[in-house]
């Protein structure tokens, strides 16, 4: 089943485009990658998908729903965690989870939410006092209080040290197995390789291909993943 569906989506920021003709397909379940370049417009494509932007142009349905038209339809079955995402620092993990599900009329129970995610330790730890990895676990967590079909996570790994990256890896994999569908935008070809089911890369306001991460390596005629996304995307490896 499709659960998002753009076709000819167009956005522009004071007269410049940033996203021109992006069509794409997330299934049902799946753990969809967005890559590509800085500025590519991965975040904004995100931002139109989870209702936080409004597209100028295009036809954008998300579980059926316009997330511009059908806004306050679709936002209690959908879980953001932006790009750079902060709490207030002396907002404990146990006050955070409490306070996002009193948004929502249908909240999981946000107690076991806790006890599941590992968190129930640190349930009266600041968020300051918590390191990178505790964060995006509570992240995590916070984007699933909502109980939602469809979940976007942005650059959720950057800055994690590498056994916090595997850490978090296992957890958005464990949200893919409880049948939620996971909007990824990543920067690691490695990353997108362990977690994605089906990927696009974005260039310039463009999706230049989409597939599986093998389909991809095909394409570019490469080895791996990194490799083929430097081969589409024209990039140079550094
Ligand atoms: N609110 C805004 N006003 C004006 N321009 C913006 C705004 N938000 C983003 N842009 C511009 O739109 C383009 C796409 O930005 P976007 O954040 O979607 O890219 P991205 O692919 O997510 O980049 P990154 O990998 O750096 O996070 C960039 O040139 C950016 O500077």
């Amino acid at each position: 089943m499709t659960v998002i569906e753009i076709e000819g989506m167009s956005k522009s920021y004071k007269g410049r485009h940033v996203l021109t003709d992006v069509s794409l397909q997330v299934e049902q379940g799946e753990i969809f990658g967005i890559a590509g370049p800085n500025g590519a417009g991965k975040t904004t494509t995100v931002e139109c998908m989870s209702g936080l932007r409004e597209r100028d142009g295009g036809v954008l349905r998300v579980l059926g729903l316009d997330p511009q038209r059908d806004r306050r339809e679709l936002l209690p079955r959908i879980g953001v965690q932006l790009q750079e995402a902060a709490l207030p620092d002396a907002l404990k993990v146990g006050e955070a989870l409490k306070m996002y599900a009193s948004f929502y009329d249908k909240p999981a129970d946000w107690r076991k939410l806790m006890d599941e995610w590992g968190l129930a330790d640190r349930q009266r730890s600041s968020f300051a006092s918590l390191s990178g990895g505790w964060k995006q676990r509570l992240f995590i967590a916070l984007a699933l209080v909502g109980n939602p079909e469809v979940v976007f996570l942005d650059e959720l790994t950057t800055g994690l040290d590498p056994s916090a990256r595997r850490m978090t890896w296992g957890l958005v994999r464990e949200v893919r197995d409880r049948g939620v569908t996971v909007v990824l935008v990543t920067h690691f070809m490695d990353e997108a390789q362990a977690l994605c089911d089906r990927m696009a890369i974005i260039d310039q306001g463009r999706v230049i291909t989409h597939g599986t991460p093998g389909e991809l390596i095909t394409q570019g005629r490469t080895e791996s993943l990194e490799d083929a996304y430097f081969a589409l995307t024209g990039g140079q490896a550094a």
